[in-house]
Formats: C-alpha cells, structure tokens, sequence
C-alpha cells in the first residue's frame, strides 16, 4: 500500500477528513519551499500538493498565477523541486502530490520524470492538461514507478467519463468544486454535496474537492461530505503577504493548523489568513 492509501485509511480509522494544503514550489524560492513543507506537515497537513511553476498556468487564477511568476523568477525548475522533495521524503512519510502542467513534464523527459519523481518520494502526479497520447506514455511509466496519477473531474465531466474515470482512478480523485480558475468563489455546497456523493459511490479511492475553499469554515462545510479538502489560494496569499519576513513559515504554519482545526470541528470563531 502506498503512502496516499495509507494516509486515507488511518484518517478513515479516525473519522478524520484530510486537509490538502496546495503550495506553489519556488514562492518564494525553493530553500522557503523546503521549510514549509516542514512546517506544514507538523501544522496537521495530511497531504501536501506541491505546484510546478509554469508560465501559462491557464487554469489558475490570478493568485497561483503570481506565485508561478515569482517562482520562476526565482529560478525554480523541476529538478530542483524534486531535489527538495527528496530531502523533505528523508524526514517525512508524508504523502507529496505534484501538480503542474505538461509542458515542463515534456521538456524533462515524461519516463524521466516518472522514475525521478519516484526516487525523490512523490507519490502523485496530478497534470491539468495531460494530451491523451501523452498519458499513454506517462501512465505506464508512472505506474511502474509505483506513482499515482491522480484524475481532476469537473462539474462539467460528462457521466459515462466521470464512470469511467472513477473506475480507473489513483490514490484519489481531485474534484473540482466549480467550473473557472483557482481562487474563484465557491459553487454551491448542496451542489458540490450531491456530485461528491454520486462521485463517492462510484470510486474505488476517496474523493478530495478543491477551488474555493479559503477558510476554515469553508473547509469544515465541504469536509463535512469530502473525504479531502484542498486549500490553494488563500495559502499562497498568506505565503506572499509574508514574503522575505520571519513571519512567513509560522503565519503559513497558523493558517493550516486553524483549517485543520476547522475540520476537527474545534474552531471558534474566524481565523483570518
Ligand atoms: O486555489 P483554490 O481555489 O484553493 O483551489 C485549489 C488549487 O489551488 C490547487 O489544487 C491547484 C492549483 N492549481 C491548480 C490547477 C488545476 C487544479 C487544481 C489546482
């Protein structure tokens, strides 16, 4: 068993929903990264999403669009986003998902990047817009790797696709609670609810729902029917409010221990990010 199942397993020993904190690799450079990563986990991560910086990130909102430029222009590459997660994978069984887009993937080499996503400890590859040939060559390689590829579908997913996603689907399934970009306003949760509970029974793995949770009130509705939440956005806004201050991994570490606390069900009262 690999280290996405386990983790949803002992959370469903405990009655727990995951917390998926998103983290752009690179904002503000990749030495930050690595100290996040540390600190998230400790804050009640459960997962930990790590974006790939791409400069044409088109399902991203103006947010994660910045923190993709501030990355790059920091110098991130994909190499030296796996280096950190290698250190990080020394330390810490917690489970990494990559999430990116293709481009950066193709100019790295696709069976490259599956077997060096192995070795650094990535247990998940989640690509926006995998080409269906492309996925014929990555899916197998991945798979041998032993890395999941984990499957985003969209209220807009038709249903014979959705089945037949479910029914192949990795690790788990990402759905996405709304159609638009990261760090949009929510969709409504009654419709997110009805979606996620035709999408639960029709999955062998466990559903995360992300786009538009940004608080811990937020988290705990959607956690309250998902088997994961996703946080992007508002993480990365806490990330570059505190920019080049001390503030920045303790103000990032607060914000994840106040959504898991939301999800617990022990929050009082709003915690700003
Ligand atoms: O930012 P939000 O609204 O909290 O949504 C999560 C999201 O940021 C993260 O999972 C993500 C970042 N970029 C993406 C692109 C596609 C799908 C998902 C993502």
């Amino acid at each position: 068993m690999g280290r996405i199942s386990r983790t949803f397993q002992k959370l469903k020993e405990r009655g727990e929903t995951g917390l998926i904190p998103f983290l752009t690799a690179g904002d503000p450079d990749l030495a930050t990264t690595e100290e996040l990563l540390r600190a998230l986990a400790k804050a009640g991560a459960d997962i930990i999403e790590l974006g790939v910086p791409f400069s044409d990130p088109m399902a991203d909102g103006p947010t994660i669009q910045k923190a993709s430029e501030r990355a790059l222009a920091a110098g991130a590459s994909l190499r030296g986003i796996l280096d950190v997660v290698a250190r990080f994978r020394a330390e810490s069984d917690i489970p990494i998902v990559l999430m990116g887009y293709f481009n950066p993937v193709f100019v790295f080499g696709v069976r490259e990047f599956a077997a060096e996503s192995a070795r650094a400890g990535v247990d998940g590859v989640l690509l926006v817009d995998l080409p269906a040939e492309e996925r014929e060559e990555l899916h197998p390689a991945l798979k041998q790797a032993g890395v999941d590829l984990i499957q985003l579908i969209a209220p807009t997913t038709p249903p014979e696709r959705m089945a037949a996603l479910a029914r192949n689907a990795e690790g788990f399934i990402y759905y996405v609670s709304m159609t638009g970009v990261t760090g949009s306003r929510r969709a409504d949760p009654e419709e997110i609810r009805s979606a996620v509970g035709a999408l639960r029974a029709q999955s062998p793995v466990p559903v995360a729902v992300g786009f538009g949770i940004d608080s811990p009130e937020a988290a705990a509705e959607i956690g309250a029917f998902a088997d994961a939440v996703v946080v992007g956005s508002a993480l990365v806004k806490v990330v570059d409010e505190h920019s080049g201050s001390s503030e920045l991994v303790p103000r990032a570490a607060e914000f994840v221990q106040s959504l898991k606390r939301g999800l617990l069900g022990k929050e009082s009262g709003a915690a700003t990010p």
